[in-house]
């Protein structure tokens, strides 16, 4: 007897990007686009390799929760609605079109991608009749605040406006033009024949702090971004291995404590390895893994304004772009230390007698020796440590982090 049991569809989670775009998609507020991929659109979708042919697949969030089904018609890819997810602050103010138009037709329609200044509020409390804040608070799309901050903000100067606000997961997609576009498609939308406001501010520029802020609005932004010497800061370390990370860290890590103003996580390669990633290889795959663990605790860390020093070699640019990505999303600050010393000298030091043994091929993929080590050229700051002291090494990436306004020590 053959099993004719139905093969459940492949699974895959989309970017935070993405899963914004497929909100809007399912809700109807990018009309006409119904679909990821239509010709000419920003509205795509990447898929992983074992997907690039699937017929169908499902979609779904980072808790595993599928989300749509998507089938294919010719390039595009269609998304059906499986559930809508149910949590997430503020979920109540995201309303499809028809629902808001259900609630509040007839009302001045107004996009908002930053905090609203106490002259803005003045002029749209000057509008007759009911008005709704359109806050767009999709990935990237108002960058000088979290989605939450957003929200929070346009509430507080609802509150003088007269206004309702609704929440409208609105992407940005890299083009400053395209997200442009599309914010003005999605506006008409919402607005239909009813009138609206344009856009005041370029969605993917980052205004930093704007001034002229009511109290109540100061006090969401300062809350939401703190200034940048007390916000989540991630020092990342990297270096072959005996660059001299772990001396520089440890040193620069116990200066902060002696000076104790903030409290220091430490996240040293070694250390690391013989716990959060004890069993982990040194293959591409599993560095990776490694360093995107280290990513992802530092961020945890960075999220509560918090001080993570990370020391791992981490010898692959686009691990060491996914952590910074991970800590930015986080509202941190991510600060990347080259220790550049050269291999010569490394091998010279040879702490632990690794090189040695790598030569003699007793260890495979070493870093430098039989693995690559991909040189940043993002590094905020540079250090050879070659004939230096520490103390003389560390003063370089203290008087960096100063001149950006990070931390003093
Ligand atoms: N094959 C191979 N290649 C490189 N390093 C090796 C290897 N095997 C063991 N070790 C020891 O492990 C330490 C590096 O671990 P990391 O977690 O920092 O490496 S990675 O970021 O995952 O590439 C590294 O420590 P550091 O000297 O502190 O860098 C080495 O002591
Ligand atoms: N200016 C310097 N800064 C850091 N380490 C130095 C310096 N000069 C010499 N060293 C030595 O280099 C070695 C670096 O080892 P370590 O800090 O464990 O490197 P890594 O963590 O990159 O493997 C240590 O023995 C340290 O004493």
């Amino acid at each position: 007897m053959s099993s004719t049991a139905p093969q459940p569809l492949p699974q895959h989670c989309p970017t935070p990007r993405e899963l914004d775009d497929l909100e809007l998609l399912l809700s109807g507020a990018l009309a006409p686009l119904t679909a990821y991929d239509e010709p000419g659109s920003p509205v795509t979708l990447g898929l992983p390799a074992d997907l690039a042919s699937a017929a169908a697949f499902e979609l779904v969030d980072p808790e595993g929760l599928p989300l749509a089904t998507v089938t294919r018609d010719g390039g595009r890819l269609v998304p059906t609605a499986l559930a809508t997810p149910a949590y997430g602050p503020f979920r109540r103010l995201h309303l499809s079109p028809a629902e808001a138009r259900a609630a509040y037709a007839g009302a001045t329609w107004i996009p908002v991608a930053d905090a609203l200044t106490t002259t803005e509020v003045a002029d749209l409390a000057a509008i007759e009749g009911p008005k709704v804040l359109v806050a767009l608070t999709g990935h990237g799309f108002a960058p000088s605040l979290s989605p939450v901050g957003l929200i929070r903000a346009t509430l507080a100067a609802a509150e003088e406006i007269g206004a309702e606000v609704i929440a409208v997961p609105l992407a940005s997609h890299g083009d400053t033009g395209a997200d442009e576009d599309l914010a003005l498609q999605v506006l008409d939308t919402y607005a239909a024949d009813d009138a609206q406001l344009p856009l005041r501010v370029a969605p993917t520029s980052s205004t930093g702090v704007r001034e002229d802020l009511g109290a109540k609005v100061a006090a969401i932004v300062d809350f939401d971004r703190p200034p940048l010497d007390e916000r989540g800061l991630v020092l990342f370390f990297t270096g072959l291995s005996g660059s001299g990370k772990s001396t520089l860290a440890r040193a620069l890590v116990d200066k902060l404590l002696e000076q104790g103003k903030r409290t220091v996580t430490s996240l040293d390669g070694d250390v690391v390895r013989r716990n959060l990633s004890a069993g982990l290889t040194f293959s591409k795959e599993d560095r990776e893994t490694n360093i995107r663990r280290i990513g992802w605790v530092a961020a945890e860390i960075a999220r509560h304004g918090g001080l993570a020093v990370v020391s791992p070699i981490a010898p692959f640019d686009s691990t060491r772009q996914d952590v910074r990505r991970y800590v930015e999303e986080a509202g941190g600050t991510f600060f990347l230390v080259h220790v550049a010393t050269p291999l010569e000298e490394c091998e010279r030091r040879d702490r632990k007698g690794l090189y040695a043994k790598a030569r003699q091929g007793l260890i495979p993929e070493f870093t430098g020796i039989s693995s690559p080590y991909e040189v940043p050229e993002d590094a905020d700051v540079r250090v050879d440590t070659t004939g230096r002291t520490v103390e003389d090494a560390l003063a370089d990436v203290e008087k960096a982090l100063a001149a950006a306004g990070l931390l003093e020590v």
